[in-house]
């Protein structure tokens, strides 16, 4: 069957966008970051018999592994199942899924010179297979929650790209940083402009919130991330409202989450995103004082609590939720769910966002 971006069912549960573009909830939106993954039995079938990457560019399959949380818990969205890494795959760069490792660039960019193996000509054409699974999902969804797209930051995939993989330190990145500022800022606003390109593909195909994963901010300082890492942010932001208003279609609510950035929630309050991605570890009410009261926020029990008995696991969760209250709120875990999590944890998570608030 052929799914066309037209005619989608009607929103039965817009709590989440409500959430972002602060108005009254019915109740507390709730998701989770990689809540299609390997804690769940049913992917860990898919996955034994697809390839990672071939998951992400089967739309049939990419649904499928979309829709598996949603039949288990009561979530209040869905995110389309890809990966941050398919850009430097459209990019022209071989990125594989090793078992046991992560991924893996047999042929990273070793150096600003090998910058010209980059080809963004055609790049978004090439991930026609995202928007084609974003269509599908949202015709398959039926209404019952909003879907979101998502795109990994310049500066993470640039890491990536130049370390070849998942960096304790990123230190080779770090170098170019150091020594190629230039030359970073190239790459950086090449992957920008492409990242521009694709979130419009993504809203046109249906997706109706936007999440940017800025994962490595941890490893820069505070001056890096400000002076380098958010101006393309900010970038980011601007370029995708201005192609859609040229366009006439209609804006979506955007998310950045840029993982150990905390000490930069003021800044980033200012990128005009509708919502900030806490990570772990920042206390609920301090985020708050630091945003202000126009963002929305979302975040962010520490994953590893999901590891507690679900006396604790209710406890804690509930306690979050009072702690950031009903309005510009949205539940999640403050990084990735992890794979050896208990499936019993995320009922009790999801279930206790939902009526903490009751008592
Ligand atoms: C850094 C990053 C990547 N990918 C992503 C990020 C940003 C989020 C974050 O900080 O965690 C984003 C991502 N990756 C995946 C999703 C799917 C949607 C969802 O359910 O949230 C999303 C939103 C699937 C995935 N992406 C990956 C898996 C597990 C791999 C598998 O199935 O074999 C899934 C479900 C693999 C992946 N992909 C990436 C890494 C580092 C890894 C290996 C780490 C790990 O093994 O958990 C790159």
């Amino acid at each position: 069957m052929e799914f066309k971006p037209k005619d989608f069912p009607a929103l039965k549960n817009d709590n989440l966008l409500r959430a972002a573009r602060g108005e009254a909830v019915d109740r507390i939106p709730v998701w989770v970051m990689r809540q299609a993954g390997r804690y769940l039995p049913e992917f860990q079938e898919v996955r034994a018999k697809h390839d990672f990457f071939t998951v992400c560019r089967t739309p049939e399959l990419a649904c499928e592994v979309t829709m598996q949380p949603l039949r288990r818990f009561d979530l209040d969205a869905s995110i389309i199942f890809s990966d941050i890494l398919v850009i430097p795959q459209a990019l022209g760069l071989v990125v594989e899924m090793q078992k046991g490792v992560g991924p893996v660039f047999p042929e990273p960019l070793n150096g600003p010179e090998e910058l010209n193996r980059l080809n963004p000509e055609g790049a978004v054409d090439r991930l026609k297979y995202v928007g084609d699974a974003i269509t599908m999902m949202r015709h398959l969804l039926d209404g019952k929650v909003p879907l979101i797209g998502f795109t990994g930051a310049p500066w993470t995939l640039m890491g990536y790209m130049i370390e070849g993989g998942g960096s304790k330190t990123m230190s080779k990145a770090k170098s170019w940083l150091a020594d190629h500022l230039d030359k970073s800022k190239f790459l950086l606003s090449l992957l920008t402009n492409v990242t521009v390109d694709y979130l419009e593909m993504q809203v046109k195909a249906g997706a109706q919130m936007l999440q940017v994963f800025e994962s490595s901010a941890e490893h820069l300082s505070k001056k890096q991330f400000v002076e380098i890492a958010m101006p393309y942010l900010k970038d980011i932001r601007v370029k995708l409202h201005e192609k859609l208003n040229k366009q006439g279609i209609e804006i979506v609510p955007m998310v950045i989450f840029a993982k150990g950035a905390m000490h930069s929630l003021a800044e980033m309050s200012d990128l005009g995103y509708d919502v900030i991605g806490l990570d772990w570890s920042i206390d609920p009410e301090d985020a708050r004082k630091q945003v202000g009261p126009n963002v929305t926020i979302q975040g962010n029990l520490d994953p590893q609590d999901m590891y507690k008995s679900q006396e604790e696991l209710k406890e804690l969760t509930s306690k979050m939720v009072k702690k950031f209250g009903k309005h510009r709120y949205i539940a999640n875990l403050g990084h990735g769910i992890t794979p050896l999590t208990p499936i019993e944890s995320m009922t009790t998570f999801v279930n206790t966002v939902h009526t903490a608030l009751d008592d």
